[in-house]
């Protein structure tokens, strides 16, 4: 794919933009407000238009759009091209119609439309976008930023990953193991890449397995503690009567306490014992796998009891207590690029 096919004109944008107008804003993130577009007999678009402080200079940023526009899958959010005029960095998508998927799964009334079938299904696609990412593509990306709020559902309710390319269109280490700027959010990050910056394909299916938790709980990992019990996520007794969101109740049985076991499998403390996500997708699509025994989860689940909530709370022992809590509750945004000074 030449540059000149993913190249688009400001000034068609724009308009098609409504000048970037609030009206248009979808929302705004890490990197910048993201906008819909409506294109005279075309399909709408999403564009991006990034914040000014990249690093990376305009012909690197051109090579690394290239690369991502490349990676094409039903379960990826599609990207269209790019704009690089008047000192503007745009990103341009294909526009996703039903909003992301944590507008779903925690909103007590748009959960209700969300049953044990397009839970599954959302599953299950999530899994062969992240497989794809991992294997498939040419490209090994590692997504990094894993999240519901970086799903996005189509007309069908079809998920697809959005922001997988970020840190490579951001010129942030993609080659090292380790790092010293920790792109993701607390909550969804496999403990070792929060506490010390390492990362692989592994702490990709650590969030995996986090999103699994939620879709199926239909409760945010809120990842704070509140002073009190902190009960253990292996008891399985235990999951099934406080993890399961009341809604399901017309769900198959066995079919949510596998998927409930395959996310433990993906939190496992011990990342060799994870599994890639090619095995996540023979589990999840063939009964006739058997499941290990999952080992110590890399979080804990905590009841409060208060009214009929029962928060999951996903988070960490380290050395000063358990990570994840108070950076999560003091940045209710969900903050994705968190410098971490204490790696290396
Ligand atoms: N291709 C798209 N189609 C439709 N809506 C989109 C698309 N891309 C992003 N959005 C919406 O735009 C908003 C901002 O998205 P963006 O990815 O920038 O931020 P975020 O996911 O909320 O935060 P973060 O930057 O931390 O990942 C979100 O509400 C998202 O659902």
């Amino acid at each position: 794919m030449s540059t000149e096919a993913l190249q688009f004109d400001f000034d068609s944008i724009r308009v098609a933009t409504n000048n970037f107008s609030e009206a248009n804003t979808l929302g705004r993130g890490g990197f910048g407000a993201v906008y819909k577009g409506r294109r005279w007999n075309k399909e709408d678009i999403a564009v991006k238009r990034l914040s000014k402080d990249s690093a990376q200079g305009d012909i690197e940023f051109k090579n690394e759009v290239i690369l991502v526009a490349k990676l094409q899958h039903r379960n990826l959010v599609r990207l269209l091209g790019f704009c690089l005029e008047r000192n503007e960095r745009l990103l341009v998508y294909e526009f996703v119609s039903n909003a992301s998927l944590d507008h779903f799964i925690f909103d007590p009334v748009k959960r209700t439309d969300l049953n044990w079938e397009t839970r599954y299904k959302i599953i299950v696609g999530i899994g062969r976008g992240l497989l794809y990412l991992h294997e498939d593509s040419r490209l090994r990306i590692i997504d990094r930023d894993l999240k519901a709020n970086n799903i996005l559902l189509d007309a069908e309710l079809n998920p697809k990953i959005a922001d997988f390319g970020m840190a490579r269109l951001f010129n942030i280490d993609q080659t090292q193991a380790e790092t010293s700027r920790v792109v993701g959010t607390y909550g969804y990050m496999a403990p070792e890449y929060v506490m010390r910056g390492h990362f692989s394909v592994k702490s990709d299916v650590y969030s995996f397995g986090v999103l699994v938790l939620e879709i199926i709980s239909g409760h945010k990992n809120s990842s704070f503690r509140h002073e009190g019990k902190l009960e253990d996520l292996l008891g399985y007794e235990g999951i099934s009567s406080n993890l399961i969101d009341p809604m399901l109740r017309t769900g198959s049985r066995p079919e949510i306490m596998r998927c409930i076991h395959i996310g433990l499998l993906c939190v496992q403390q011990s990342i060799a014992d994870r599994p890639t996500m090619a095995q996540v997708i023979q589990m999840l699509t063939s009964n006739s796998v058997d499941l290990p025994i999952s080992s110590q989860p890399a979080f804990f689940m905590y009841n409060h009891g208060i009214g009929s909530s029962s928060d999951m709370s996903l988070g960490f022992e380290s050395n000063s207590g358990i990570i994840g809590s108070d950076q999560s509750k003091s940045n209710s945004a969900h903050k994705s690029i968190l410098e971490n000074s204490t790696t290396r």
